[in-house]
């Protein structure tokens, strides 16, 4: 009988589907799209909406590159003006259809933009935005002196539109129809398997990697995101504007995009659109201070400065946040099945075989030669002094460092040379010394993460079945009941409890916990004991770094002792924490 016969009976109740539970946004995108299509505007009035609305494009790419992922992207305006370009002269210069051009603009920017990310998106932070700036000043050198290519600054005038889309009226309706469509993709985004990992990696990337998420892969996935979403932006522009040139693709013109982006709500597509038309209207808005010179940039930059100040997340996140919270009190979570653990028995009776392990720092030798055997089912602990290196070795066996020398098989994979995501997908779970949760989620999402492993026999196919999952993860550790909470309402114990019910739910061979009990009082103690018990009874092997020798020496069939770095006993676990050695190097020596 394979792990998938042994799947919990789904709840009764199953959401309806997503085109019905969103109906309301699709009437209401038709209801805009046909007014912009009916209602006669001035020239003014078209083209501010017409900026407005193909400038929220380029800033959705934002929104999902920095707000979803956390990557810095200081070369929107680049990727704008790739589309831009491509449509001004694809449809003059070389005759081509509109729609061929749009498509080219596009594809030549993911292809730019999977580039750049898969060059450089291994420095992060500072060397990120420097990169991408430079990136930019390089494409906007280009359009000014390729002038065979891009007619300088000149410009490209008279590009064209599709048949279909001649007049500007029609055409404005058919980029507010672009908008909808897209916005409703990036504003789902979140919720798909592509978007969890992104925000698991903006959250905390270590715990993204030890939780099966490809890090590298996912940023690079979200930068070619974004600057296919510019591109589309910029050929939509052309079009509409029928004239480019290189001053309107500029890096000034990326940081307004990054500004929009900030001011909106960075995480929300929604508020992609707001911050937008703010900054595109505030300056009309003003238009009757430009008389005194200075006033109108000064009341420009402090409305910026002060939603920016008291609104960190932008306005949207601010609005979003409340909901969340609101959500978390009203809506109770769906009952859910008890959770059934059925850990991979492909190896033989040991599940983890590790041989000459070391990790050096320089010339400290934080592992030095160790050999664990951790035996199927039941509970092993490493103990030790402070700094014997046991976090190291933990770190070692997730992937996290590489280790100087050894071998290590898990269930009969060598799993030596496995980047973090892959030694999860190989049947690894593991919990943090310091908690490591994504803590712009609620507890729900962030075991939700966990339920997606690759490889993960107990779960469906679908959404509902990555809910169930999770939440049956979450009532095994007695938090079904807060769900829908975000991190940050939960105890220290709590949180500790949500990252151990994460690591379960994607259902492991191993789980290794790294000092569980640290920091909870006794009654929260003496609830991990019973929830250890519960794991084991289910036949997962645990493997548990703690200092708590109460919970070692109940907890632990089998336990391995570290000190400066060398195994110094192992063994049954009373007869080991009776060893000589182990009393004088760890309990101390009377
Ligand atoms: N990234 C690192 N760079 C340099 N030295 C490190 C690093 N990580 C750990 N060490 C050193 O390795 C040794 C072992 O540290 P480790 O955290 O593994 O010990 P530990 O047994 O887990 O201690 P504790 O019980 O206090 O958590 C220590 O001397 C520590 O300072």
């Amino acid at each position: 009988m394979s792990a998938t016969d042994n799947m919990i009976p789904a709840p009764a109740v199953r959401s309806k589907p997503l085109v019905i539970r969103h109906l309301p946004y699709f009437i209401g995108a038709a209801i805009v799209v046909t007014l912009a299509a009916r209602m006669q505007f001035d020239g003014y009035v078209h083209n501010i909406l017409m900026q407005a609305t193909t400038f929220s494009i380029a800033v959705f790419g934002l929104s999902v590159v920095l707000g979803l992922c956390g990557q810095i992207n200081l070369a929107q305006a680049a990727f704008f003006g790739f589309g831009a370009y491509a449509v001004g002269i694809g449809t003059t210069d070389l005759h081509l259809s509109f729609w061929l051009c749009l498509v080219a603009g596009c594809a030549i920017a993911l292809l730019a933009g999977a580039f750049l990310g898969a060059s450089t998106l291994r420095l992060g932070g500072h060397y990120l935005a420097m990169v991408t700036i430079s990136f930019q000043q390089i494409v906007t050198l280009v359009m000014i002196n390729a002038i065979w290519l891009t007619h300088g600054p000149d410009g490209v005038p008279n590009i064209g539109r599709p048949a279909l889309f001649q007049t500007s009226q029609s055409y404005l309706a058919f980029c507010v129809a672009m908008l909808a469509i897209v916005g409703y993709l990036v504003w789902h985004l979140p919720d798909t398997k592509l978007g969890r990992a992104m925000r698991a990696v903006r959250d905390n990337e270590l715990a993204a990697g030890v939780n099966g998420i490809d890090v590298f892969r996912t940023k690079v996935y979200a930068f070619a995101v974004c600057a296919a979403l510019g591109g589309l932006a910029g050929g939509l522009f052309a079009g509409g504007f029928a004239y480019v040139s290189p001053d309107q693709f500029s890096f000034a013109e990326s940081i307004v995009f990054l500004t929009m982006s900030l001011l909106g709500g960075v995480a929300s597509p929604i508020g992609s659109v707001i911050g937008t038309g703010l900054l595109i209207l505030i300056p009309e808005w003003l238009r009757f201070l430009k008389s005194v010179p200075g006033l109108y940039l000064a009341i420009y930059g402090l409305f910026v400065i002060l939603i920016i100040r008291f609104m960190p997340d932008g306005i949207w996140g601010f609005v979003a946040d409340a909901f969340t919270r609101w959500r978390a009190h009203t809506k109770a979570p769906a009952a859910a099945a008890a959770l059934q653990l059925k850990p991979a028995t492909t190896g033989g009776d040991i599940v983890l075989e590790v041989t000459g392990l070391s990790k050096h720092f320089g010339g400290l030798k934080a592992v030095d030669g160790v050999d664990i055997a951790v035996k199927r089912g039941g509970v092993h602990a490493l103990i030790g002094p402070n700094g014997s290196g046991k976090t190291t070795t933990l770190n070692v066996l997730s992937g996290l460092y590489k280790a100087t020398a050894g071998k290590i098989v898990l269930d009969g994979t060598d799993i030596t040379n496995m980047a973090p995501h892959q030694r999860t997908a190989a049947g690894l779970g593991r919990t943090f010394q310091n908690i490591r949760l994504f803590r712009s989620m609620t507890a729900l999402e962030n075991v939700e993460i966990g339920a997606e492993r690759p490889g993960n026999t107990m779960i469906g196919k679908g959404e509902d079945a990555l809910t169930e999952r999770a939440m049956e993860a979450l009532t095994f550790v007695g938090l079904g009941n807060r769900a829908n909470e975000l991190i940050s309402s939960f105890s220290y114990g709590h949180q500790r409890l949500i990252e151990i019910a994460r690591a379960l739910a994607s259902n492991p061979t191993l789980l290794l916990l790294d000092e569980p009990a640290a920091g909870l009082n006794s009654t929260e103690k003496l609830e991990l004991h019973e929830l250890l018990k519960r794991i084991a009874a289910q036949g997962l092997t645990i493997l548990i770094i703690d200092h708590d020798m109460t919970l070692v020496s109940e907890a632990a069939q089998h336990i391995t002792v570290l000190n400066f770095g060398r195994r110094i006993a192992d063994g049954e676990s009373m007869a080991v924490l009776r060893h000589p050695d182990v009393v004088s190097a760890y309990l101390g020596s009377e």
